[in-house]
């Protein structure tokens, strides 16, 4: 199969789709894999170590869209490349579908095959290619709430750890998933007062076994959540149901009876957000406030430390990449349940129920387009 990595467009997006080991395992099984000039460069991976594995370096994003059969991205496609993606292309990234109905209309128009990175999934309902970003994110989470804690960053100025005789920073985290772990793990590695909340009662208990004595649990539901808000200082949204848009946890009005320079980091930015006031923002600018209350919504929040989240990423990513280009879309997808998951959007239908529902389109089983 003749495969196409481009350079990564979105702001500050210094990651990419496969590392020169990736390239060079590609390669070693027959395929063609062509690589946009300077794509690696922001991970740590110049053209002629591509070289050496094997690709060939193309000038252009274009020519990498005209030759691949199959385009392996970081993040979803942006406006400026929905024309340069072609009909019957495979297309192997983040979509992140049901936050954005414009790259739904996109693609259904593109008449390509749209295999989604976070909706592939295992038996065991894990997302093994969401995870490595969501370990990267959720660790983050922490390490920019903290930062934006600080008074001059428009945050409360309160040090998450305290010292003694001054008692730690409260951190709440909403969804004690891969994220929410993540982030509990740091904030109470640095000292905070944490609270896991979750609506999964069996995942709340295991939390309880693992987490240290400074991290607590609660149910989650609209009057606990209420209860809450007004004394912590850093609320991590961290909520996913699988390709869905999540939903509001907390809503405008409960802005209102948090502490001024309360932070807010909405994890969940990429499916729309958990919080009612969330809007996408970039690195660049990765802030703003309202009604006090400082936002942090970065959508590739991985992609501010490419160094790691490029090797955590083409870890996951790799295994599959190899499978479809050595079956083909349509056989891989066929003989694992997992990719089959991936599929969301195919030559013009869409495939992935939870994003039908979210713009109220049309769904087309995926069993229709294997035949
Ligand atoms: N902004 C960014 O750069 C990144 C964003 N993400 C996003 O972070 C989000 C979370 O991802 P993961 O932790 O991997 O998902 P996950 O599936 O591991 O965890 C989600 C958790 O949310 C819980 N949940 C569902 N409804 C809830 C509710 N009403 N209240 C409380 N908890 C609820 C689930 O029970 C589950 O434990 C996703 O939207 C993901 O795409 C992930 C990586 C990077
Ligand atoms: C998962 C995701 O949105 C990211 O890694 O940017
Ligand atoms: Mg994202």
């Amino acid at each position: 199969m003749i495969i196409g990595v481009p350079k990564e467009i979105k702001n500050n997006e210094n990651r990419v789709a496969l590392t020169p080991g990736g390239a060079q395992e590609l390669v070693k099984r027959g395929h063609e894999v062509y690589i946009q000039t300077h794509a690696g460069e922001g991970s740590g991976f110049p053209d002629d170590e591509y070289v050496q594995a094997g690709a060939s370096i193309l000038p252009t994003i274009e020519a990498v869209y005209d030759k691949a059969e199959m385009i392996m991205k970081v993040k979803e496609p942006i406006e400026p490349e929905y024309e340069l993606i072609k009909k019957d292309q495979l297309v192997f990234t983040y979509f992140h579908f049901a936050s954005y109905e414009p790259l739904t209309h996109a693609m259904i128009k593109s008449g390509a095959v749209c295999l989604a990175y976070e909706t592939v999934e295992k038996a065991d309902h894990s997302l093994p290619l969401l995870v490595p970003m969501s370990e990267v994110a959720g660790r983050m989470a922490i390490q920019e709430g903290a930062k934006y804690l600080e008074k001059p960053l428009k945050g409360r100025g309160i040090l998450l750890g305290g010292v003694p005789g001054v008692r730690p920073a409260k951190v709440l985290i909403l969804g004690g998933g891969v994220v929410g772990t993540n982030a509990a793990k740091m904030a109470a590695g640095m000292g905070a007062d944490v609270t896991i909340m979750d609506v999964n009662l069996p995942r709340l208990r295991y939390l309880d076994d693992v987490m240290p004595a400074n991290v607590n649990t609660f149910m989650s539901n609209e009057y606990n959540i209420r209860e809450l808000v007004p004394t912590h200082d850093l609320i991590v949204g961290a909520v996913l149901i699988h390709g869905a848009k999540a939903p509001h946890l907390i809503t405008r009005d409960m802005l209102k009876e948090m502490r001024e320079g309360t932070v807010l980091v909405d994890v969940a930015v990429d499916q729309g957000g958990c919080i009612e006031t969330c809007k996408p923002t970039t690195h660049e600018d990765p802030t703003y406030v309202i009604d006090g209350i400082l936002h942090y919504c970065v959508a590739n929040m991985p992609g501010a430390v490419p160094y790691t989240s490029t090797l955590a990423l083409t870890n996951a990513t790799l295994p599959y990449a190899i499978e479809l280009a050595n079956k083909g879309w349509k056989k891989a997808c066929k003989e694992n349940r997992e990719l089959l998951l991936g599929l969301n959007v195919i030559k013009g239908d869409v495939v992935y129920e939870a994003v039908a529902e979210a713009f109220d389109l049309p769904f087309v089983r995926v069993e229709e387009h294997l035949i």
